[in-house]
């Protein structure tokens, strides 16, 4: 299988602090990938080299075979990538049949597999809610707001920080749903999270970043032979 991102060596800096030190690893294509590490170990920083919203002092990104590393984000995001960040940005202004509608558009290949219609059928909750504002919803619901968002941009690559961050459990089962159902439609998924259960099952590959090193990356049989290790820089 083919790689459809590497990364190589990023070097990361807000300033004078310098937060990722050389972190490399590679997704292949229609792997769900986690990235895992405690607060503030550079989990986000990673996903924002990535995305052009932190660039890289030195090292490089490479999407499907392109360097990109110095495209600006909103080119990445026209190759397909799609991103969910953390806090999920909703806009008040806007209901959530705008802010999908506002969303959807086929990909660079001019293919539309995930339909406004889909997204609500993954997330019946947002059927019942979509005359009332981004902002009016629950935290789970913009949760669902920003995962069907993005998936409505028909993206080859997903990325997800802080998934199921802060939910009820019952909301963060459906949430976990649709990110299998997101699998099994072949889109490459990068997903920050804690729960490394879940985590264990559903993801191909694992990374653990410590200081904003690679740490650990491995197969969940690889993540289960090094649980000891990993669980330890995972405690607070
Ligand atoms: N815009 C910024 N300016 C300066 N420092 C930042 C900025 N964003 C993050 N940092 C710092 O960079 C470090 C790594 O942050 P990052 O958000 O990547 O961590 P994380 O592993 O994703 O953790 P969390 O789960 O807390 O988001 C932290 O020390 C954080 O305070």
């Amino acid at each position: 299988m083919q790689n459809i991102l590497e990364v190589h060596g990023l070097q990361t800096l807000y300033g004078e602090s310098h937060i990722l030190h050389g972190v490399s690893f590679d997704i292949k294509s229609g792997e769900t990938v986690s990235i895992m590490g405690r607060n503030g170990m550079g989990k986000s920083t990673t996903l924002k080299s990535i995305l052009g919203i932190a660039p890289p002092r030195s090292g490089s990104v490479i999407y499907k075979g392109e360097d990109i590393t110095r495209l600006p984000t909103w080119k990445r995001m026209r190759r397909d990538i799609a991103y969910v960040p953390e806090g999920r940005g909703m806009f008040h202004n806007l209901t959530v049949k705008e802010h999908l509608q506002i969303a959807a558009r086929k990909n660079s290949r001019g293919d539309a597999n995930w339909t406004y219609d889909q997204v609500l059928e993954v997330f019946p909750r947002l059927t019942e809610r979509l005359t009332n504002k981004g902002t009016q919803l629950s935290g789970g619901e913009q949760q669902m707001l920003a995962i069907g968002r993005a998936l409505l941009t028909n993206p080859d690559l997903l990325i997800l920080d802080e998934a199921t961050e802060g939910l009820a459990p019952l909301i963060r089962k459906e949430i976990w749903q649709v990110i299998r159902q997101i699998k099994d439609s072949g889109v490459s998924t990068i997903i920050v999270d804690k729960n490394i259960k879940v985590l264990n099952e559903l993801c191909e590959k694992h990374i653990l970043i410590v200081k904003g090193k690679v740490m650990f990356q491995g197969d969940s049989r690889s993540l289960d032979d090094n649980k000891a290790f990993i669980e330890q820089s995972l405690a607070v």
